[in-house]
């Protein structure tokens, strides 16, 4: 059997933030721990409001960051094995990012070829600029562009979306097992978000590549993802197959992420204002999308829910889908009943 793609094992990263007196700690990942399966290239789409972790999970793949418990493993390896100098550019050759400004991705003062021969020499893909060129003419070719109007010009000579597809054809150089593409559409028009979105769908068999697609925006995760991970304040809130949870959400705030779809390239944020809030939030002893959940009971704001696995396609972290009930608790410490279980909707 093919070993996971991904595992996290009760991955957690903490920030300090203040001054050494009066800082306190922010648990911007908070034990997350689901696998995601190696037979096949996936795409999996983390998504999430801003700030609930979704980079700093990213960045743990990437090996920017390191964890503050837990591991990451990839095809079974844990990345600590890659911390060692002689095997990161074994790393590099397996994983490939994708960050969001395709313009602070490339020094405005080079050219944008030589960042794809550096790569293709770097890692060990061609031996010389020969067989550099063919492999990059290659990659440019499958993400829609040819070598002749690529080679020789400065970044500020390509829009947005064409420097994006650049980035793309970077990375699939060292034909990578998994890119980590952390909001790659950000920054492109909206008119253009599905074309490079799309690319990722139609790369993922064409390379055999896994995509790890890390954006606030569900409505172009909905059209690219196998799996949906869908986080909040640090947690995982819901993971399973994205048909699986786009067409039977468990979490009430997955919900409304859904229900926000059709208002394609609205930034949750910018609705879901409650800043005051969240500090908080990543403190609360229980649920911590208690305070904002329509579905709420007293059970949900002093004990912390732990994942339910509806099936073995879809998991999430809510005590609704189990009735409220908890093996851990006993009955007396239940909740009573709130009010009719039909939700206001949170204006997101
Ligand atoms: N280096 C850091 N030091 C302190 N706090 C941090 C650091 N990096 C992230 N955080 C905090 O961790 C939490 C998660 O941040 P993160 O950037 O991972 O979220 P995000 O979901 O990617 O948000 P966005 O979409 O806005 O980038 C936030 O509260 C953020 O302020």
């Amino acid at each position: 059997m093919a070993a996971n793609l991904l595992e996290f094992n009760h991955l957690s990263k903490q920030f300090k933030i203040g001054g050494m007196l009066l800082g306190t700690k922010i648990t911007a990942v908070d034990g997350i721990h689901f696998t995601l399966p190696g037979e096949k290239p996936q795409i999996m789409s983390i998504v999430g409001e801003s700030g609930c972790g979704k980079t700093t999970l990213a960045k743990m793949i990437l090996r920017l960051l390191d964890p503050s418990f837990g591991e990451i493993r990839i095809d079974g390896t844990p990345l600590s094995f890659y911390a060692k100098r002689r095997n990161q550019k074994a790393f590099l050759k397996k994983v490939q990012p994708i960050f969001q400004n395709p313009f602070s991705t490339f020094s405005a003062r080079k050219m944008v070829d030589t960042y794809l021969y550096e790569t293709a020499l770097n890692l060990d893909v061609a031996a010389n600029k020969q067989e550099a060129k063919v492999v990059i003419t290659e990659v440019l070719k499958s993400v829609g562009l040819e070598y002749s109007n690529v080679a020789g010009k400065y970044p500020n000579q390509f829009s947005g979306g064409e420097l994006q597809r650049i980035s793309i054809a970077r990375a699939l150089i060292p034909k990578p097992r998994l890119i980590v593409a952390d909001e790659p559409v950000a920054m492109i028009d909206a008119s253009l978000r599905m074309n490079v979105v799309n690319l990722f769908k139609k790369l993922k068999d064409e390379y055999n590549v896994n995509f790890v697609y890390i954006t606030h925006d569900l409505s172009t995760a909905y059209y690219v993802s196998d799996y949906i991970a869908a986080m909040y304040r640090g947690n995982l809130i819901e993971y399973g197959l994205a048909k699986e949870i786009l067409s039977n959400p468990a979490h009430p705030y997955t919900e409304l992420l859904l229900e926000s779809i059709p208002r394609v390239g609205k930034k949750w944020e910018e609705e879901m204002a409650l800043p005051d809030l969240e500090s908080k939030e990543y403190a609360m002893a229980g649920c911590k999308f208690a305070a904002r959940c329509a579905f709420a009971r007293d059970i949900c704001r002093s004990t912390k829910p732990s994942m339910l696995h509806l099936n073995s396609d879809h998991q999430v972290l809510c005590f609704k889908p189990s009735n409220y009930e908890i093996p851990t608790v006993s009955t007396q410490n239940r909740s009573p009943e709130s009010a009719d279980g039909n939700p206001s909707r949170l204006k997101i």
